[in-house]
């Protein structure tokens, strides 16, 4: 759980430039005549087409990703009336997570007006600029007409985020939370404390899902709302009980299942929640302090299943998981309005995500090992990266099918991997790897059977249809181990090397190295030996043509793996040497490197090999190879050493292939930019070229370089490793892999696989 100071929170908003978001061009402007297109006269044309056709607006202006987060303050968060200017730091935040996990951009519009009907002229004005209009934290009953009236008034997206992002955002966590505890929507007794814009909507939202207006009681800051209080709202008489036996909070919550908080901080008590009935759903969503804190209520009873809105606690419950993916799916299909159907498309996703296994990417975020969907994990993660695929593509696809949609959509795996490149998670090689292996599934080894990452990527390969993984290990072990994370084994094979039930694989194995390598003084019983060890008998798999690729590294050590390839798989005819290779995938483009952990200190002619594997393995990923060979100097400026070594290996390069772009020796900065290269070194033969593979002088640099790359958490995708030059498919990871990295190397493993046996096919 973190600790948020007060002086931290200041720190945060005033340092550096102040405030959250900025504006940023999106078009070149260093020219006069980029200046002269961007504005007049260039400017001239759009404004007539758009005049003409009201439409183009989306295709020439940045209306179609534009959404304005429109307040006058007047309800806070759960800080109350605070003024328009007051919330401008809430709007900020608004506009930051728009950006980050929907990609959309967003002005924060703060509107010093309370009249409703002045404040809805004032937007009407401006609606015009944007795409969507997000209202937010405006009070109750204001925001009921405000919103309606807008979304008659305007053709665009408009949405209170406090009424429907809350209500898609805890109906989803509420359908879960009943799965959690066995209970029916229909039964449950709900008690709603709050009678403002977020519980109204959220209470309408759970009737839809199949709650009884009968079973709910709602109270506001006067206590329980009967229906024969007086001067009661529409909005609140919709929920008003007939029970005239409970008036306050205390009574209401007694025996309930369920209690939503979406009022104000501290209001329940611990004695109230032990009040309620077994395994309660206690969401307490006041922020920023909720109506009782996530330590009191876990205290007060063990079986309680608990969701707050803050980021710091399980269970978040927060429109953040909804409306960055609501508008995301509305923009891109031109939605006039975001409907009822849309709505519940988005419950239904966000409810399913909840389900399936978790990725990496958010256990690591969260610091845990295994977020499986039980009572601390019924909603999916802020981070997950998959929200943004599958919440908007259902709530565009609804928008179509609703009928509110003014383009459409009709390739979705193309439309999802859109959005994954949008936000960078996804780039177009790492697609390219998955649906290249898909195509062609091989049978791989994963040595490390036992290790929970290796097991969770073989499981996870499977889940992306691009092998049929084989399990190294102790199958009781991995077994037990499966079950702990959670994994199904379905389609797996487990291969226990010392239990095999192909009675004579280990001696058949044994006969055939013992054999390769009779003159390197291998006798029978070293190699029979041998076969107890996974990398021996993984290896010989392969060599045998008994499975396609292998996987390892996660426990062993390098020199251990090398030795082992190099004994049972051998170099590549024409080589020496052997390395790897890991691929920056980056926005600014992909990216190879070399050697980044194989080989030391290579002098000329191991750097000659790692330059030509370099060169062949670019070419296996359908690229032409642009290789700088980099050092600390620049052609020949350091005559000794490490650079001189580079300098003859770019000779001989050069001289065998004289049709390849290679140069060097080089700096990084010289290598990455071009004009900078060609400027100061016009004779290069990577003149106008952009480099796009490196060699570097010696397994430090290259192992710091990607490894820094990996440490500043930069936005690269970092592939790798990826084996070059051994005879087999047999490709290592890293010590630190995640699943990802490991399933990543498995898409290699398997495209380099199919590859072989298209070539031995051809021989
Ligand atoms: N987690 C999330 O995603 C979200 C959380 N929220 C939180 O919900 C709360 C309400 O927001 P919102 O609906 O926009 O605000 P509103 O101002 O529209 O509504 C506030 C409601 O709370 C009621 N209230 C105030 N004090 C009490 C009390 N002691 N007991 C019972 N009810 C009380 C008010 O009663 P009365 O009608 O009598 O004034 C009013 O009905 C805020 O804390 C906000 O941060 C809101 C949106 C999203
Ligand atoms: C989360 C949010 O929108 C609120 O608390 O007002
Ligand atoms: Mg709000």
């Amino acid at each position: 759980m973190v600790n948020i100071t007060k002086e931290a929170a200041l720190a945060y908003h005033k340092n550096g430039k102040p405030g959250k978001i900025e504006v940023k061009p999106t078009k070149p402007y260093s020219t006069q005549t980029d200046l002269s297109l961007a504005y007049s006269p260039g400017v001239a044309f759009p404004c007539l087409e758009i005049q003409k056709t009201p439409d183009d607006a989306y295709k020439y202006t940045a209306k179609g990703n534009l959404v304005a987060v429109i307040s006058n303050g007047t309800a806070v968060l759960g800080l109350g009336d605070i003024g328009a200017m007051s919330g401008k730091p809430v709007m900020e935040g608004k506009g930051l997570l728009f950006k980050i996990y929907g990609g959309i951009d967003v002005f924060d519009i703060e509107v010093d007006e309370k009249d409703p009907e002045k404040f809805c002229e004032a937007v009407e004005k401006i609606a015009p600029t944007f795409g969507g209009i997000n209202l937010e934290d405006i009070k109750a009953p204001e925001c009921f007409y405000i919103e309606e009236r807008l979304k008659r008034t305007l053709d665009i997206p408009v949405m209170h985020d406090d009424q429907h992002g809350t209500a898609i955002i805890s109906a989803a966590g509420l359908k879960n939370a009943l799965e959690v505890n066995g209970k029916d929507i229909s039964k449950v007794k709900i008690v709603v404390n709050g009678a403002g814009a977020a519980a109204i909507s959220c209470t309408k939202l759970y009737m839809a899902l199949g709650a009884k207006r009968e079973n709910i009681v709602m109270l506001d800051s006067k206590g329980v709302i009967t229906s024969d209080r007086e001067n009661l709202t529409e909005q609140k008489k919709l929920f008003a009980t007939d029970r005239r036996d409970v008036h306050t909070l205390e009574e209401a919550v007694k025996g309930a299942d369920v209690f939503v908080g979406l009022s104000k901080g501290n209001v329940l008590t611990q004695d109230m929640v032990r009040s309620m009935a077994d395994q309660p759903i206690v969401f307490a969503l006041a922020n920023p302090v909720p109506e009782i804190s996530y330590e009191e209520a876990m205290a007060s009873r063990p079986d309680v299943l608990m969701s707050t809105g803050r980021s710091d606690y399980p269970n978040q419950i927060n429109n953040v998981i909804g409306f960055p993916y609501i508008f995301r799916g509305a923009l891109d299909v031109h939605a006039s309005a975001i409907n009822e159907e849309m709505k519940l498309a988005a419950v239904n996703a966000i409810a399913n995500l909840a389900k399936q296994p978790v990725p990496d990417v958010v256990n690591d975020a969260y610091q845990v090992n295994n977020l499986t969907f039980g009572p601390s994990y019924f909603i999916p993660k802020p981070v997950d990266p998959r929200l943004i695929t599958e919440v908007s593509a259902a709530v565009a696809k609804a928008a179509i099918e609703s009928g509110v949609a003014r383009t459409t959509i009709t390739d979705w795996d193309e439309y999802k991997n859109h959005l994954r490149e949008m936000l960078g998670q996804e780039t177009k090689l790492t697609q390219k790897l998955y649906d290249t292996a898909r195509k062609h599934p091989q049978r791989v080894v994963f040595a490390e059977g036992i290790h929970p990452t290796m097991l969770k990527a073989a499981v996870q390969a499977r889940n992306e249809g691009i092998c049929q993984p084989i399990l190294l290990g102790n199958d009781e072990r991995i077994m037990k181990l499966a079950k702990e994370l959670d994994l199904n084994l379905d389609g797996i094979e487990i291969v226990n090397l010392r239990h095999d039930n192909q009675n004579d694989r280990r001696e058949r194995y044994a006969r055939i190295l013992a054999e390769k390598r009779k003159r390197q003084g291998y006798t029978f019983q070293e190699a029979n030996d041998k076969m107890f060890e996974r990398n021996y008998f993984g290896m010989m798999m392969v060599e045998t043509g008994e499975a396609d690729a292998f996987i390892t590294g996660l426990y062993t050590k390098y020199s251990n793996t090398i030795k082992v390839a190099k004994e049972v798989i051998g170099i590549q005819p024409g080589y020496n040497h052997f390395g790897t290779m890991h691929i920056i995938n980056s926005k600014k483009g992909v990216f190879y490197m070399a050697d980044t952990l194989i080989n030391r200190h290579p002098d000329k002619d191991v750097l000659v090999d790692i330059a030509r594997l370099s060169a062949m393995t670019v070419r296996f990923f359908n690229e032409e190879p642009r290789i700088a060979m980099i050092s600390y100097s620049n052609f020949g400026s350091d005559e000794i050493g490490s650079p001189a070594q580079v300098h003859a290996a770019v000779e001989a390069m050069q001289t065998r292939y004289p049709d390849l772009a290679i140069d060097g020796e080089m700096q990084v900065n010289f290598a990455l930019d071009n004009k900078l290269r060609d400027a100061k070194y016009p004779f290069s033969r990577l003149k106008g070229k952009d480099v796009n593979t490196l060699v570097f002088p010696n397994l430090s640099s290259a192992n710091n370089a990607y490894k820094l790359l990996r440490a500043m958490n930069s936005d690269a995708e970092i592939i790798g490793p990826i084996q070059m030059g051994l005879n087999k498919p047999i490709h290592f990871t890293d010590f630190e892999c995640s699943v990802r990295d490991v399933v990543n190397i498995t898409a290699v493993a398997v495209i380099d696989a199919y590859v072989q046996k298209i070539k031995e096919n051809r021989q």
